[in-house]
């Protein structure tokens, strides 16, 4: 089975968890593309969906899933979306496709955290993907030498603004032990946006595609 195939198996197993007439959270990435093809198929039963990015939102539109805006949503059950690494504590991290600040506000309003990926992405300790920190522009180079106190190596993104106008920096060779720390202490240095340590807001159930089949960690 292709990497691939165990994304889009994981991404269709998420579809159990979705209850009747609900909003529905909705990250961004390959593994969630495939997670948006399978909601198109059950799109009478939700009432709509919240999402993390430009390119999902033309996505879902483009299959006739009416996409809300946050601010008129209070609170909803499922939010679905990728990981570019993934811990046994179900931290993670993400913003390989830009997308993390959005992902992050998306998620925090959500009840309940489905992470769905192939198994390429379990890790015992995070970092060996470069850790993505959304920046705002004129700060570039003053969070670059304050990551680089931290440990790493960081390089500014080619070639990518995010949907809010900022650059990302991706910090390589960190080997973050305790993520929760890493995470606030990254967001403290001025001129972050967010970084992609999903800790504090971990995954509450991850739906992981295999060779074998979809295993359901919780
Ligand atoms: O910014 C992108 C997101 O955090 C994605 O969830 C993450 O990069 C995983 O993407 P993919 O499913 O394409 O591996």
């Amino acid at each position: 089975m292709t990497q691939d195939e165990m994304k889009r198996n994981a991404a269709r197993a998420a579809l159990a968890f979705i209850p009747a007439n609900t909003i529905v959270g909705v990250g961004t990435g390959s593994t969630v593309n495939h997670f948006i093809d399978a909601l198109g198929e059950i799109k009478a039963q939700i009432a709509g969906a919240v999402s993390s990015s430009e390119q999902s939102t033309a996505r879902l539109k483009a299959l006739g899933i009416p996409v809300l805006d946050l601010n008129t949503v209070e609170r909803f059950s499922v939010y679905i979306d990728g990981a570019d690494e993934i811990n046994p504590q179900r931290h993670m991290i993400k913003g390989g496709g830009a997308a993390l600040t959005r992902e992050k506000i998306v998620a925090a309003v959500a009840e309940t955290f489905i992470c769905i990926v192939d198994n390429s992405k379990q890790v015992d300790v995070l970092g060996k993907f470069p850790l993505p920190v959304e920046v705002i522009p004129m700060a570039a180079a003053y969070v670059s030498r304050e990551l680089a106190k931290l440990g790493g190596r960081p390089v500014v993104r080619e070639n990518v603004i995010t949907d809010n106008g900022n650059l990302i920096i991706d910090v390589h060779d960190l080997q973050i032990t305790d993520p929760l720390a890493t995470e606030q202490q990254i967001n403290g240095i001025v001129g972050v946006v967010t970084n992609g340590i999903f800790a504090h807001r971990c995954a509450d159930i991850v739906l992981v595609g295999t060779a074998e089949g979809t295993q359901t960690l919780k």
